[in-house]
């Protein structure tokens, strides 16, 4: 095994403050000899890609609309060549400096990948993680936050949570690697449980990949 710092690979779609915290992360030595390579939006205006590029790290931007103007009556083809180009950017090292991920890391990476993805990163032995705001087999997909809050209000839900988990084909059905609970307060706006709740996502989504880059050195 190379005393090589661990690579990773973040993928993400809006502001970036749990990237920020990954940022943070390896600058402060909680994740040790462990560095952030490449960050990959599949939104322009996402503000992490600023955040990447004041910590010098490589982004790219990589944009759905193209592969669905190619095939505006074929959705799956659209998002299958997408995906599959993903890899291909992930994987490539021929560009000078680029690095092969130890470990790709969805940090509100709001886009469904698909085995055209899956299937080229799995044959280079490359696991990928998700964070998600909700607990193991509850409120999978997407506006996850606002359907516990409303679960909360209308059905008297007490808790809901946050996972870290393994990516596979089924949405936020992948193993869970560390998962936190939250409570639902009653009287609470979504914004205070948003809040709450993305203060435990930062601190998670470290927590998640510590573990999964220790269970790689074995
Ligand atoms: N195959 C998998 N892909 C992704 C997973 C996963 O576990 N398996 N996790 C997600 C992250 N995620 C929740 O944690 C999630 C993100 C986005 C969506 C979704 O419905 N996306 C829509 C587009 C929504 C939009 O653009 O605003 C879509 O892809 O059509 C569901 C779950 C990352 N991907
Ligand atoms: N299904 C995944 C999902 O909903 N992820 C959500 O995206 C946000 C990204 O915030 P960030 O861009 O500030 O890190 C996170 O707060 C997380 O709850």
């Amino acid at each position: 095994m190379t005393d090589r710092p661990f690579n990773l690979t973040v993928l993400i779609s809006g502001n970036g403050s749990n990237l920020q915290a990954l940022i943070d992360a390896c600058a402060s030595g909680a994740l040790p000899s462990t560095r952030i390579t490449h960050v990959i939006s599949n939104r322009k205006a996402a503000y992490g890609l600023q955040r990447a590029a004041h910590a010098s790290i490589p982004t790219t931007y990589h944009n759905l609309v193209p592969y669905k103007k190619r095939y505006p009556e074929d959705t799956e083809k659209a998002r299958s060549e997408y995906d599959a180009d993903l890899a291909s950017i992930i994987l490539d090292t021929k560009e000078g400096g680029k690095q092969r991920p130890d470990l790709i890391i969805c940090a509100g990476w709001m886009h469904i990948v698909t085995p055209s993805f899956l299937t080229p990163i799995s044959r280079a032995d490359i696991k990928i993680i998700n964070l998600h705001p909700a607990l193991p087999g509850e409120f999978a997909g997407a506006g996850a936050i606002e359907r516990a809050w409303k679960a909360g209000k209308e059905d008297g839900l007490k808790k809901t949570g946050v996972m870290i988990h393994e990516v596979i084909a089924e949405v936020d059905a992948g193993e869970a690697i560390v998962t936190a609970e939250v409570e639902i307060r009653e009287g609470e706006s979504l914004e205070e449980l948003e809040g709450r709740i993305h203060g435990v996502e930062h601190g998670l989504i470290v927590e998640g990949t510590r573990r999964t880059l220790e269970g790689l050195k074995k």
